[in-house]
């Protein structure tokens, strides 16, 4: 599939990354930010990314908005490998992918009112401009007449999210979209994107430092150290078995099991696994 069929194509998309790592050079030392990233995210499934500052979630995200190539990895969205795009290509999956990334109100037009904004941002067919209105119409923007260097941040907040959705994307990523908003700003911005990716069945991926929002999504994703460390709700962790097997610990047992402890690792049951330390490791402790 091309990836302008991709973009006519309606529903969400299917993402998943296999073994994704990521190394900037800087100065001449490498930072390795993503070290095997596994990620499956199913057509329309809304998932934040949640970690420390520093786990890779900001680099997950332009990975998968084409705007990085991975060093090494694959990044498959409906099966085609985005990484392997030609610059071709890459450029027409980037301009169908809806893309909130920080700062974004800084790139609308500030001389321009909302609607206008979302008019001039405006590629795809008609149906398309429905759901840049709709934003616009939850946030009680539709008929402002203010420009939108004019609007508070909330404001300028729900306009960007108009334009990253107005031409109907089939993956929308968002980064950090409410953390200088108030929580009612917050919950307002949270109601418009799950609404009106819902009803577009859009798959959205959001980096977020706030549980609140990620609590919003229908998957929360746990990264540390460059992997996917746990997935599940709030009060339902689970870690991950990565991709050559590793599983990273719970960052509350990191204390008494730090790096670098051996243990044996038993199959209690078919559900169940064992680690035991080795004994004279427990006998220093
Ligand atoms: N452009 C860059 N050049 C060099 N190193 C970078 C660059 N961007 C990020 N890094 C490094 O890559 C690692 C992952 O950074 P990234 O911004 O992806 O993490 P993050 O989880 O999004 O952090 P935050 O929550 O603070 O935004 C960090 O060690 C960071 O210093």
């Amino acid at each position: 599939m091309t990836a302008s069929t991709a973009a006519t194509r309606t529903g969400g998309a299917a993402v998943r990354t296999v073994g994704v790592v990521h190394v900037y050079r800087v100065f001449g030392t490498d930072v390795a930010a993503l070290r095997g990233v596994d990620l499956d995210v199913a057509p329309g499934e809304r998932v934040a990314l949640l970690g420390p500052s520093g786990s890779g979630k900001s680099t997950l995200l332009s990975v998968l908005a084409g705007l990085r190539r991975p060093s090494a990895g694959s990044v498959l969205v409906d099966g085609d490998d985005v990484a392997r795009f030609s610059e071709g290509r890459m450029y027409r999956y980037r301009a169908a992918t809806g893309l909130m990334l920080q700062g974004a109100a800084s790139n609308l037009l500030s001389y321009a009112t909302p609607a206008e904004n979302v008019r001039f941002a405006r590629t795809g067919t008609r149906a398309a401009l429905g759901a840049g209105r709709q934003v616009l119409e939850l946030a009680g923007l539709h008929d402002e007449r203010r420009t939108v260097d004019r609007l508070d941040r909330a404001g300028q907040q729900a306009v960007a999210l108009a334009v990253a959705v107005m031409n109907a994307p089939r993956l929308l990523l968002v980064d950090e979209p409410t953390s200088q908003l108030d929580d009612d700003e917050r919950d307002h911005l949270l109601d418009a994107l799950v609404e009106a990716t819902q009803q577009a069945g859009t798959t959205v991926v959001m980096v977020t430092h706030d549980e609140a929002v990620a609590a919003r999504m229908q998957r929360m994703i746990r990264m540390r150290d460059g992997r996917i460390g746990a997935e599940g709700l709030r009060h339902e962790q689970y870690a991950v078995i990565g991709s050559d097997g590793s599983v990273q610990l719970p960052e509350e047992l990191l204390a008494t099991w730090p790096a670098g402890s051996t243990v044996r690792v038993q199959a209690a049951s078919a559900d169940e696994i064992r680690l035991l330390r080795r004994a004279d490791e427990s006998r220093e402790q």
